[in-house]
């Protein structure tokens, strides 16, 4: 079809980026009787949703920015669904430069959460609310029902939170969507879900990879294990995807689609800026930060070239009892994945106290427990663990996930010395039964490193059995300790 003029003020919510997530995110909104405003950068996307779905609800099509603003009715909302970084600043300058005090911009594409907190503040100045809002669910989600993590202020969310709402996915009648805290909230939530769903993908894969090498199994055999394992504790949807994947056989050559698809894994940056910024709030992500790593190995091609040949000294698989190793390797998948979101929603707990966001663990897990990539029966349990104490110092401390977690000790250790013994790289795993006795160790070699900083910088320590920082004067003779 040809895109008229349309009229004024015609429509409820609009959707700039006619792109994978905005178009189904507009059919989303049109299904549940929103009129909604549509527009692309490239008009004939925007004629070509018009001509596949423009029956499914009433939307109103701009070809320019100019009349897409003002076919919506006052005071307006604009959704931006473009590629994080420029293209969505270029969007949103043009955007502001025709809306009127009052009226709402959201950008639901992935954005770095400084970004958002500079956008917000930047069109504040300007009279205009900003809302930086994470989506999960990918282009069925944002169809069928996402998980919406809005942040922006509560004003705002006001206005806007009905439309997200119904347009989410629901658990129990309860929407997956709800309003995550001030300015860049959203974002730096939907930000952890993506380092979170990072590591979660890695522990998939790396049971997956014992259980090939270790057994010798099928990727077909292995995806009936999946199967069996989605019916319990594990259950959720990466889960299911990983057991599609391993059935899949290859049209062309006949063999499993896994053996034929490159295995260097590819990343949009959503990983790395959680790892990046738990660096910067102190908080050891481990899990997600092996899980980003193991994805740059995969594509580090030229060093996996050059160490192709190297030894690994390794022992050869010899399982005696196939079920008892199925049981170990699902043991320690559970148990890394409980690390993994514990670390995760103590970053989200560091930031919320960094930037006095008033965020509730319980609520983030309560909206991922559908719609979005992490969806899980798990999640029903962490919202638990956050509502009976909402100041969980980590997830661990509760006493559902210690019980699990101490359940699968003694097969998580079996799993990761085995996958040492035999030269099979199992970075989260591993890491994650570091990080687990290292939080709860009573000494740590902490202690030692102290010390060498006092050696070699003048660092100065504290001691355990008095107040005050302390000096060891290490040039001297007699190496006299200092107060500073
Ligand atoms: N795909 C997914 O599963 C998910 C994606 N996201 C996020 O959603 C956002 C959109 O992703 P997706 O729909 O997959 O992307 P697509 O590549 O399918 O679409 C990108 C859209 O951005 C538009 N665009 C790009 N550059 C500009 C620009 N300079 N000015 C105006 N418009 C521009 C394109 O317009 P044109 O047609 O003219 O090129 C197109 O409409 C991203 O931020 C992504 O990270 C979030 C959750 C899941
Ligand atoms: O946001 C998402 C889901 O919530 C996307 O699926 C995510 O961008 C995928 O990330 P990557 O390409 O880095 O694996």
């Amino acid at each position: 079809m040809t895109i008229s003029k349309p009229a004024p003020s015609s429509a409820d919510i609009g959707v700039t980026g006619m792109g994978v997530m905005g178009r189904n995110l507009a059919r989303n909104l049109a299904r549940h009787e929103h009129r909604v405003a549509i527009h692309n950068r490239t008009a004939s996307k925007t004629e070509d949703v018009m001509d596949q779905f423009g029956d499914e609800g009433t939307f109103v099509p701009s070809e320019s920015l100019e009349d897409f603003v003002s076919s919506l009715t006052p005071p307006r909302v604009a959704i931006v669904m473009v590629q994080a970084g420029a293209a969505t600043d270029a969007v949103i300058d043009d955007l502001a430069d025709l809306l009127d005090e009052g009226d709402i911009i959201v950008d639901a594409g992935n954005a770095l959460f400084t970004d958002t907190r500079r956008r917000e503040a930047a069109l504040k100045e300007r009279g205009l609310h900003f809302v930086g809002c994470g989506v999960s669910g990918g282009e069925e989600g944002a169809l069928w029902g996402p998980s919406i993590m809005p942040g922006g202020s509560a004003d705002s969310y006001k206005r806007l939170g009905p439309m997200l709402e119904s347009i989410s996915a629901h658990v129990d009648g309860e929407p997956c969507c709800t309003h995550v805290g001030e300015d860049g909230a959203g974002h730096f939530v939907k930000m952890v879900h993506n380092g979170i769903e990072y590591a979660d993908m890695q522990v998939i894969g790396e049971a997956y990879d014992l259980l090939r090498r270790g057994l010798g199994l099928t990727p077909a055999e292995i995806s009936e294990i999946f199967a069996e394992w989605n019916k319990g504790d594990l259950d959720s949807y990466l889960m299911e995807v990983s057991t599609e994947v391993l059935r899949q056989v290859d049209a062309e050559t006949g063999k499993p689609l896994v053996d034929i698809i490159v295995d260097q894994a590819g990343q949009k940056g959503t990983g790395m800026w959680t790892v990046q910024t738990a660096l910067d709030l102190a908080v050891p992500v481990t899990g997600i930060g092996e899980a980003t790593f193991a994805r740059g190995l995969s594509s580090a091609v030229v060093q996996r070239d050059a160490a192709a040949d190297f030894e690994g000294i390794a022992d050869e698989w010899n399982i005696a009892d196939r079920d008892a190793f199925i049981e170990d390797v699902r043991q320690a998948l559970y148990a890394s994945k409980i690390i993994a979101y514990s670390q995760g929603f103590n970053e989200i707990q560091a930031a919320a106290t960094e930037y006095g966001w008033d965020i509730s663990l319980a609520d983030m897990a309560r909206i991922w427990r559908d719609g979005c990539i992490i969806r899980a029966r798990f999640l029903g349990d962490v919202t638990k663990a956050y509502d009976k104490n909402p100041e969980l110092p980590l997830l661990l401390a509760d006493e559902y996930f210690y019980n699990a977690v101490k359940t699968a000790l003694p097969h998580w250790r079996r799993v990761v010395s085995l996958a040492a013994l035999h030269g099979v790289p199992a970075p989260v795993f591993s890491s994650s039964l570091s990080y687990y006795d290292g939080v709860r160790a009573d000494r740590l070699p902490a202690a030692l490193i102290q010390g060498q900083r006092d050696y070699f910088g003048a660092h100065t320590y504290k001691r355990v059995d008095k107040e005050g920082t302390f000096h060891t004067l290490w040039a001297t003779e007699e190496r006299g300790e200092v107060e500073s």
